[in-house]
C-alpha cells in the first residue's frame, strides 16, 4: 500500500528517545499542536517522543536572529505539541537524518534551534557530537517526589533542567507521575534528572521530561547530569558517562562549552496518509 498524498516522515532515535522527522524544505507544512499529539501517540500514531521539523530557519518567524536563514532549523514539539528551545538527541538525529538525506554534504555543520546554533559532527559509526554551549547553573533547587525531596542544581542549557543528584534506589522511583517543582524558579516548567554516580566518571540518570513524561533518554538532561555530577565531586569540568535506560552517551564539559557524544539511529520512513493527516487538524 501506498500512501502518496500526506507528508512525507522518517522515524529515529537517540538513545531510545524517539522522534519524527517531518521535511518541510519549502517552509509549507502546517503542523499544527494536534498533528503533533497524534503524531507521538503510541496508539493512533506512529508513537514518539517528539516531532522535529526538518525547515529553512529563513521560514520559521520565531527563529533566533543571529541564525542564518540558510541554515537548517531543527523546529522541536514535545509530544504534547508544546514546544522546546533545545533537545539534545533530538539535534543528533536531525544531523543524521540531514547527512542521510543528501541536505548537507561535510560531516561538520550547524543547526539552527530557537537556542540558537548548534555545531554539531557526525561519524562513521552513526553516532554524532553536540556542541551544546555552555551550561549555565542558575540555581540551587529541589525536586519533590514520592513523598520525599532531592536537592538538585538548576542547569540552563538553553532549555531548563533540575538535576538531582543521589543516592535513592532509581529503579525505586515511579516516574509516571511529574516530579514537584519551584514554579518560581522555573515560570515554564523544567525538565527533572535523578542522577546517582556508580563509578568515578561515570553515573546512572533518570528523567521525566517536560512536555513528555518519563523518557529512555534526554540529551540535554545528561548534560545537565554532567554538570550536576561534576559539581557534586568539586570539579567544573571533565568528562562523564551517563547511563540512561536507552543506552550510554558521553558528556564533556571544559571551561566554555559542553559536548554530547552517542548513538543516533535512523529507524526508516514513509508517507503520513493524506485523509489522517486531514483528519486529525481540527482536534
Ligand atoms: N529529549 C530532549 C529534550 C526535549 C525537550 C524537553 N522535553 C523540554 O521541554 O525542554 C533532549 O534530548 O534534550
Amino acid at each position: 500500500m501506498r500512501f502518496s498524498e500526506g507528508p512525507e516522515f522518517t522515524k529515529g532515535h537517540g538513545t531510545q528517545n524517539d522522534f519524527i522527522v517531518l521535511p518541510d524544505p519549502d517552509g509549507e507544512l502546517e503542523l499544527t499542536d494536534a498533528h503533533v499529539r497524534a503524531l507521538c501517540d503510541r496508539r493512533r500514531g506512529l508513537g514518539a517522543d517528539g516531532v522535529l521539523r526538518v525547515v529553512p530557519a529563513g521560514a520559521v518567524p520565531d527563529a533566533p536572529d543571529d541564525v542564518d536563514p540558510d541554515v537548517w532549523f531543527m523546529d522541536y514539539r514535545n509530544a504534547d505539541g508544546s514546544l522546546a528551545e533545545m533537545c539534545g538527541n533530538g539535534v543528533r538525529v536531525f544531523a543524521r537524518y540531514l547527512v542521510e538525506a543528501g541536505l548537507v554534504e561535510q560531516s561538520e555543520f550547524p543547526v539552527g534551534t530557537r537556542a540558537g546554533i548548534r555545531s554539531v559532527r557526525t561519524h562513521p559509526d552513526g553516532g554524532s557530537t553536540v556542541d551544546m554551549g555552555a551550561a549555565r547553573i542558575f540555581g540551587d533547587s529541589a525536586a519533590t517526589h514520592g513523598g520525599r525531596e532531592f536537592a538538585g542544581v538548576a542547569v540552563d542549557l538553553g532549555n531548563p533542567h533540575l538535576a538531582c543528584v543521589t543516592e535513592a534506589d532509581l529503579d525505586a522511583l515511579d516516574l509516571a507521575e511529574a516530579p514537584e517543582h519551584d514554579g518560581g524558579l522555573f515560570p515554564n516548567g523544567v525538565n527533572v534528572e535523578f542522577v546517582r554516580p556508580t563509578e568515578p566518571q561515570r553515573v546512572r540518570m533518570r528523567v521525566h521530561e517536560r512536555g513528555v513524561g518519563e523518557t529512555r533518554s534526554c540529551g540535554t538532561g545528561t548534560v545537565a547530569a554532567a554538570v550536576a555530577a561534576l559539581r557534586a565531586d568539586g570539579e567544573s569540568t571533565g568528562r562523564r558517562i551517563v547511563d540512561i535506560p536507552g543506552g550510554t552517551v558521553q558528556v564533556d564539559v571544559t571551561e566554555t562549552t559542553t559536548l554530547l557524544t552517542g548513538p543516533a539511529v535512523l529507524v526508516g520512513g514513509g508517507r503520513l496518509d493524506a485523509g489522517w493527516w486531514r483528519q486529525v487538524e481540527g482536534g
